[in-house]
């Protein structure tokens, strides 16, 4: 009597797994179905792809670990204004490059997202066919066996062969006298393939070009990956295949094939691949790299083997997709007992490809193009002072062909927002890899206004990195206005983007940071240019403290760090 009021509560509730994917569970034995899958306990997870929950599907349930589980790849529900208001909270300026990025980043989902759909209503338009199937053969069974004489039916008795052979004559003819079936619809309908747009990144270093994907990575929940160009080098050199880019972006899936074919790699330090002499003749690392990469960002199917060595996968059952046709798909791992490598195929042809650069001399021959006599304004060509990397100005009328320009905006704008193939060929690319890149968006160098906000506003500021480090000492650490200002303008010097930010702030917090701890600290513009050492007080000092901030007319607008918190961090600490 237990074991049957046991086994009715749970048919009951887990009602919809049962009957959508067969899962039998046995009175008394649920409890090792719900170890097995302990997502049943909550019935439903949260669905990016539709914008709605979604029942718990075991079948998809093809990661690798525990550890490192993302079922909720999908699409997010973002427009391109909301992700770039998130990028925004992390990076500086550089607007016209996010609204590309998030644009096409955006685009490149709703593409995903229609693919669902159009499988989803694939999927559903075959079972109904099946289902339709179905019952055309249990109709032709019911009619054959009425068919048959009221004998047959009495004399239906395993192993008396004439009534039988009497039936299956009869059935015969039934089948014969029967309306001719036809499926309502196809099976599978066409649809309009929408191709993906790749994006070239172009900037200075250290301005932000793989932050700004970096972070928008984090928004979408689609596996990223970010690969380095360096280390590649063509097939049977010593070197990084190029497929290793794709492996990486599966192990990022969590081994979930579906979710890596519809993810994004960016290749970073693209530009380290352009063609080079050398004294072979041949390019390995370079043209060679260049040429492989084409099948990859076309659409190729890549193998990718991976050894495991884990005991519990061979006992893991491994579930099985079949297309709309019907047909299994190639994409699931091989089964393998441990020790042995399972097989993953993964197609190229959805995955996003975003190539990221520093094009160093790209100016220059962007300039040779555009500063010919005939365009009127060679002699305008100015070298620019301020400025990481790109060291020319144009007039502002050379860019108002250009997508975002206005003129409040023509001072973000480089000689690199003009690049066209021709200068990309030049640079050393072959045309073939140029055709593939579809989107080309440039990145402007930081001025000393960015590079202040970058000190002091993003969400991860270098100011709040250091205050929250200082605190674990335990030290209050503050910075005046005028030594933020000087810190972001010799990092302007050094042409190094926001790295140099950083690289200025270790060479000043040095010395307080080997004579922690102290209570108070303060960095002043004196101690930045290096004339004095950054004073420092016991907990006693907090009136000269204040003193000296005024008189380097500290009080930066909206600062952490203003007199008035300084009195509240110590009234609540007294
Ligand atoms: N616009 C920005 N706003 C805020 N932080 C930035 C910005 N640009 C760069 N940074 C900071 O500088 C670091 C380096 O930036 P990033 O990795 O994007 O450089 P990059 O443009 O890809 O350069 P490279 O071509 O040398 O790789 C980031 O981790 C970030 O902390």
């Amino acid at each position: 009597m237990m074991r049957l009021i046991r086994g009715r509560f749970l048919s009951h509730w887990c009602s919809s797994p049962i009957q959508k994917y067969r899962v039998t569970v046995l009175p008394g034995h649920y409890s090792r179905h719900l170890s097995v899958y302990p997502s049943l306990r909550s019935k439903q997870t949260p669905d990016f792809s539709s914008g709605f929950t979604r029942s718990y599907d075991p079948t998809q349930e093809s990661g690798r670990g525990p550890m490192f589980r993302k079922v909720n790849f999908g699409v997010p529900q973002f427009y391109p204004r909301d992700l770039k208001r998130r990028v925004d909270e992390y990076v500086v300026g550089q607007d016209r490059a996010k609204k590309t990025i998030c644009a096409a980043i955006f685009n490149h989902y709703q593409n995903l997202r229609r693919r669902r759909q159009h499988e989803q209503e694939d999927k559903e338009k075959h079972e109904k066919l099946m289902r339709q199937r179905f019952a055309r053969d249990r109709e032709l069974s019911q009619r054959r066996w009425d068919a048959l004489p009221l004998e047959v039916h009495q004399d239906e008795v395993p192993g008396q062969t004439s009534s039988a052979r009497q039936a299956s004559e009869l059935a015969s003819e039934a089948s014969f006298n029967a309306p001719i079936f036809k499926p309502e619809e196809p099976a599978v309908a066409e649809h309009i393939k929408i191709d993906k747009s790749n994006i070239l990144v172009i900037g200075p270093t250290g301005v932000g070009k793989t932050y700004i994907l970096e972070t928008l990575s984090k928004k979408i929940q689609v596996p990223l990956t970010i690969c380095d160009c360096n280390s590649l080098t063509q097939a049977g050199y010593i070197g990084q295949d190029v497929e290793s880019c794709i492996e990486r972006l599966l192990i990022e899936a969590n081994y979930d094939v579906k979710a890596a074919e519809h993810g994004v790699v960016v290749l970073d330090e693209f530009d380290k691949l352009a063609r080079r002499e050398t004294a072979t003749g041949r390019d390995v690392s370079g043209e060679g790299v260049q040429q492989a990469l084409l099948k990859l960002v076309e659409g190729t199917k890549v193998t990718i083997n991976v050894k495991d060595n884990r005991s519990s996968r061979a006992s893991t059952p491994i579930p099985t997709n079949y297309t709309a046709s019907g047909a299994p798909t190639t994409s699931m791992p091989v089964s393998s007992p441990p020790g042995k490598v399972d097989q993953y195929t993964v197609d190229t042809t959805n995955i996003l490809f975003v190539f990221c650069g520093a094009f160093v001399g790209l100016d220059k021959i962007i300039l040779r193009r555009v500063s010919k006599p005939a365009m009127g304004f060679g002699g305008d060509v100015q070298s620019r002072q301020a400025g990481t990397g790109n060291n020319y100005n144009l007039p502002p009328e050379t860019y108002a062909h250009l997508a975002h320009y206005s003129p409040q905006s023509a001072p973000s704008f480089t000689p690199m927002d003009l690049v066209v193939s021709e200068d990309l060929q030049r640079f050393g690319f072959i045309p073939e890899i140029i055709g593939r890149l579809h989107n080309i968006c440039a990145l402007s160098p930081l001025s000393k206004e960015d590079l202040y906000r970058i000190l002091t506003e993003p969400r991860n500021s270098l100011v709040a990195q250091y205050t929250a480090l200082f605190e674990t000492y335990p030290s209050q650490l503050f910075f005046t206005e005028k030594a933020l200002s000087a810190i972001a303008e010799r990092a302007l010097a050094a042409e190094t983007g926001a790295r140099g930010l950083k690289m200025e702030m270790e060479r000043v917090l040095a010395e307080p940071m080997f004579d922690a701890p102290t209570p108070y600290v303060l960095i002043t513009e004196a101690c930045v240019d290096g004339h004095e050492k950054a004073p420092y007080w016991g907990k006693d000092g907090r009136h000269e403290l204040i003193r000296m901030m005024e008189e380097e007319q500290f009080n930066p607008p909206n600062s952490e760090h203003s007199l008035e918190q300084l009195g509240q961090v110590d009234e609540g600490r007294g």
